[in-house]
């Protein structure tokens, strides 16, 4: 059963307060990311946090000893999931994940889940960048390594979920923003999908920002997204 978070990109705690309560019931987790922790810091994300499944997406790409310290640093927080980019590395990922066991004794460990390709590149930016291949394949290297490295889980588009299940299986998590619904506007992402095709998939949670948070009617853009995925 794919689950879906909504992506809270506000640096305003009322906006945001707002929004979860809107979507409350109708989703199975908050995502807090740059904008809001920048702004508000985190007592606002523990008080958002509060009685609701955190995913906290700060996507840390650093040396494996800062990372390590970040991490350890954020575990009070006990979000449900914790990004780190899978580009930073062997030692870097297998830092995070001994930091995150370390912190969380005797109560359940955040899952580290490593960024692959950011869904808002395509091929042409990935080759800018210095990578050769296509992002699939770019998709499939990192998460090789990451998963090898200790992460519990990847985030990628869902154009890569196919190949990602046939390659690793049922057992990683699989996070996938770049979602879309029938007709929505794609802004900034360049590959992108319907909830229901990601569901189809094989995502084990979505990640839906703008067409809720945009949305007249947050707890209904939600609650249609549900139900596609539910259908
Ligand atoms: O880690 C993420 O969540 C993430 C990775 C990625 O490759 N692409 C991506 O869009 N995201 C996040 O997913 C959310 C997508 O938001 P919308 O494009 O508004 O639906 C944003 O909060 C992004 O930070």
């Amino acid at each position: 059963m794919t689950r879906l978070i909504v992506a809270i990109d506000t640096p305003d705690m009322d906006r945001a307060a707002e929004l979860a309560r809107a979507t409350d019931g109708h989703v199975d987790a908050i995502k807090l990311g740059l904008e809001f922790c920048y702004a508000r810091g985190f007592d606002a994300v523990a008080e958002l946090a509060r009685d609701r499944q955190l995913f906290l997406d700060l996507k840390l790409h650093d040396i494996p000893n800062t990372v390590a310290g970040g991490l350890r640093s954020l575990a009070p927080l006990a979000p449900a999931l914790v990004t780190i980019h899978a580009a930073g590395g062997r030692a870097m990922i297998g830092r995070a994940r001994e930091a995150l066991e370390q912190s969380c004794v005797g109560r359940e460990r955040p899952r580290l889940i490593a960024v692959t390709v950011l869904t808002s590149l395509d091929g042409h930016a990935l080759h800018e960048i210095g990578v050769e291949g296509t992002p699939e394949e770019q998709v499939l290297r990192l998460g090789a390594l990451a998963l090898d490295a200790g992460a519990d889980g990847l985030v990628c588009s869902p154009a890569e979920l196919p190949a990602l299940r046939r390659t690793f299986g049922a057992e990683p998590v699989l996070v996938v923003p770049g979602i879309r619904p029938e007709g929505a506007d794609h802004g900034d992402q360049a590959r992108v999908m319907t909830p229901r095709a990601a569901a189809d998939a094989g995502a084990d949670w979505i990640v839906v920002g703008r067409p809720i948070t945009g949305s007249a009617d947050p707890g209904d853009a939600a609650r249609r997204i549900r139900a596609e995925l539910t259908a």
